[in-house]
């Protein structure tokens, strides 16, 4: 019967099948030119190899475009005053005769499907939201935002229901995407324009991430053009943070994408150690920006005394007042330090070939070159200019600091005799963190020992415009590209004969890369030095920063951004709110709340979007048992809510704990379900029971969180911000497992 629920279920099933049908019909076309090239084999001239190479990547990439937004293709659907309506889903889709069957959510036509409210419906009669599982629409949601229309008994009357149903879905290890209910207030952050520093401030659970997430992918798709190109750099927290968001952008139809920490930002640089919070709190202040820059210049010594040196008999004087001539004019050349050493060489080596002319009764312009090379090569000479301008790599310059006390002395005189202690550490010390961008910041003033360099580069130069103004014949000659990729993008590609590089790639391996836009996660626990060293991989300033101060842990991070952003954006930076949490039962929610508000935390607003009876349990046990306490609340959880599907359970705990409460969970688990089970469900990346301290759940969210003893957490260096989040990562349920009392305003 039309109007009915199930006539309604079958009309959009119609819908949804002709469009599986068009996706499948693009893969198979892109599968088929893709076998077309590869089948061509290698032979043929290495630029007909390089070209078929870009194609083949070409076609690659739009086959895992096309696989990616198999879940879920269409969400939404807008019937619109004019009586027309518009399929909205992850991508843009239409016929063989270019007209649109599905409208990519980040086009302009699909904006009113998050933006629209009943008090100001735009043109939309009604928004209908699609659930669909495996190209099997189950159900849909309507919405009618023009009031006087008639048809109101269609069906539910809201977007909560689908937005509901995926805020207590369980949990995976992996994030997913939010595309089918974005709410408005994300909407507005997402669209936003690509110049500038925005600042997304949120409390816990406000869908920062996942809206930063998607603001990256609407940023490739409205600046697809200028980003291909630059390429978009998201940061993170910690590697187990970018592995839970690394399905997102995939399944939102990009793949491009570079996501780093801070700690892997530097290519040719790893660092494995972790060192004691102090030491990275000292590490992230501003003045290292000065104390860098003066290690480098104390590389740049005039000897204590003139030295002779003798060369075919004459006797040749490497005057004090010559070298520091040489190393004003070099300094002037405002180059780095490494590449600046050429000028101070060349002026030193000419003052000598002047007094060697004079000593050998010539015209100061007659010394032949070969006396110049005598001279370069003169171990007096050599050691001598080296020492006045010692060419250095970062990482020796920055070992030094950490292994020289004299030299940190020297360098760093504004920080306290205690503060340079803290830093020492052996010769050969693996790196921290904290490390890379002091490692960054060097490698900016020393530059690279450079003229094979700058050959090298001289040479790629002309390569690349030979290379473009082919790709542009290419294009155009073959209607190729169709709007996914342009000259630039493709000449990328064509690396003749080498391995075929994507913008991702070659930025992620290039220290100078510079994106078009940098997207920041859990961005109050950045230093002032890490900022810096973003700021040089995105000149243009153009940023999405998302965090929240008051979940800050890092001694180096911020409370304030505008203490944090105003010595490196001035003033082009503005903040957007998110107030509402997506994720945390409110009960839960208020009770971080109350926690965060007693230690004196600066906490968001925070509404709410569900209420979960029984969300919050606080369980008072006996003294000795915490540990063997907590293994069983977390295995009665996990028998409660892992299943198939998903469900994951988390037992946050102090990091000198984690050890021996893994262990209990491990058991606790072994004897309620047998080790098979218990290993299963505990090991690997994809662990459905995990336990972390709070440092590790920063960003993560689980079904379930066993809080351990929350006063000894919140004795730690930032323990009241280390409480706030580890409180705030459930889905459904937090319980607190405690001997000790607990911490002011978690019950209240
Ligand atoms: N509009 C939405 N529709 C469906 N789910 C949403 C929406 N917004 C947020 N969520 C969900 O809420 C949860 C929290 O989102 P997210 O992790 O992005 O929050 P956050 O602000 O980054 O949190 P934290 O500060 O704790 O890191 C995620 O599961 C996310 O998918």
């Amino acid at each position: 019967m039309p109007g009915s629920r199930q006539h309604e279920l079958d009309h959009e099933q119609g819908v949804v099948d002709i469009l599986y049908a068009r996706l499948d019909a693009l893969r198979a076309a892109a599968h088929a030119r893709l076998r077309a090239v590869r089948r061509e084999g290698p032979s043929g001239s290495p630029q007909n190899r390089s070209e078929r190479d870009a194609f083949a990547t070409l076609y690659e990439d739009r086959v895992a475009q096309l696989d990616g937004v198999e879940e879920r293709l269409v969400f939404g659907r807008l019937d619109l005053q004019d009586g027309t309506t518009r399929y909205v889903g992850r991508i843009g889709l239409t016929d063989d005769e270019h007209v649109s069957l599905l409208t990519d959510w980040r086009a302009p036509a699909a904006q009113s499907f998050y933006r629209a409210t009943a008090a100001q419906p735009d043109d939309v009669r009604r928004r209908r939201h699609l659930v669909t599982r495996a190209r099997t629409v189950r159900s849909v949601e309507d919405e009618v935002l023009d009031l006087r229309s008639t048809d109101h008994e269609t069906a539910g009357l809201s977007g909560e229901g689908a937005l509901l149903a995926s805020l207590s879905a369980g949990r995976t290890a992996r994030m997913h995407d939010i595309v089918a209910t974005i709410q408005r207030e994300q909407d507005e952050i997402i669209r936003s324009p690509l110049a500038g520093a925005l600042v997304v401030q949120g409390g816990p659970g406000t869908g920062k991430t996942a809206v930063a997430l998607h603001r990256t992918a609407y940023l490739l798709y409205a600046h697809r053009r200028q980003l291909e190109r630059s390429g978009v750099l998201v940061v993170g927290p910690s590697r187990s943070f970018l592995r839970y968001i690394d399905q997102v952008l995939p399944s939102l139809g990009e793949t491009g994408v570079v996501s780093s920490t801070i700690g892997d930002l530097l290519p040719g640089v790893t660092a494995t150690a972790v060192e004691d919070p102090a030491v990275t709190g000292v590490k992230g202040r501003a003045v290292w920006k000065d104390v860098v820059a003066r290690a480098v210049r104390a590389r740049q010594r005039v000897p204590a005394q003139d030295v002779t040196v003798r060369l075919d008999g004459h006797v040749l004087t490497i005057r004090r007042s010559d070298v520091r001539d040489a190393q004003g004019r070099a300094r002037r050349a405002h180059r780095p330090h490494n590449e600046a050493r050429g000028v101070f060489v060349k002026e030193m080596l000419r003052r000598l070939a002047d007094q060697y002319a004079a000593a050998a009764g010539l015209e100061p312009g007659e010394v032949g070159h070969d006396v110049l090379e005598d001279l370069r090569a003169h171990r007096d000479v050599r050691v001598t200019l080296n020492l006045a301008w010692l060419p250095i790599t970062p990482q020796r310059l920055v070992e030094d600091l950490w292994t020289k006390p004299h030299r940190l002395a020297e360098a760093a005189p504004e920080l306290t005799a205690a503060d340079r202690a803290l830093l020492a550490r052996p010769a050969g010390a693996p790196w921290t963190d904290a490390d890379v961008p002091l490692l960054d910041e060097a490698a900016e003033l020393l530059g690279e020992d450079d003229q094979l360099r700058r050959a090298e580069e001289r040479a790629a130069a002309e390569q690349r415009a030979a290379d473009l103004e082919y790709a542009r014949q290419v294009l155009t000659s073959s209607g190729a590209g169709g709007g996914m990729v342009d000259a630039e993008t493709l000449v990328g590609r064509f690396t003749d004969g080498g391995p075929r590089l994507t913008t991702a790639e070659r930025a992620a391996t290039d220290r100078r890369w510079a994106y078009g836009h940098v997207v920041v996660d859990e961005a109050q626990e950045l230093s002032a030095m890490a900022w810096r060293m973003l700021l040089r991989r995105c000149p243009t300033r153009s940023f999405t920063i998302v965090g929240d101060v008051a979940q800050t842990s890092s001694p180096a991070g911020t409370r304030s951004w505008a203490r944090t952003l105003r010595p490196v954006f001035r003033d082009a930076w503005h903040v957007a709110e998110l107030t509402v949490n997506y994720r945390t039962p409110a009960e839960v929610a208020r009770a971080g709340l109350r926690v965060a508000r007693a230690a004196g935390l600066p906490t968001s607003t925070l509404e709410s979007a569900r209420e979960v009876g029984g969300s919050l349990v606080l369980r008072h046990v006996a003294a000795g048992t915490v540990v063997t306490a907590a293994a069983s609340a977390a295995d009665e959880l996990a028998l409660e809510l892992v299943g198939d599907e998903g469900g994951r359970v988390a037992v946050v705990t102090t990091r000198e704990r984690v050890g021996a409460v893994h262990e209990a969970v491990v058991a606790s688990l072994a004897r309620t379900r047998g080790p098979g089970v218990a290993d299963a469900l505990t090991g690997g990346p994809e662990a459905r029971v995990v336990v972390l301290d709070p440092v590790a759940v920063k960003g993560l969210e689980f079904d379930a969180v066993v809080l351990v003893e929350p006063d000894e957490i919140l004795a730690g260096t930032s323990g009241a911000s280390d409480l706030y989040v580890a409180m705030t990562r459930p889905t459904q349920r937090l319980v607190v497992v405690h001997e000790r009392a607990l911490p002011p305003g978690l019950s209240d």
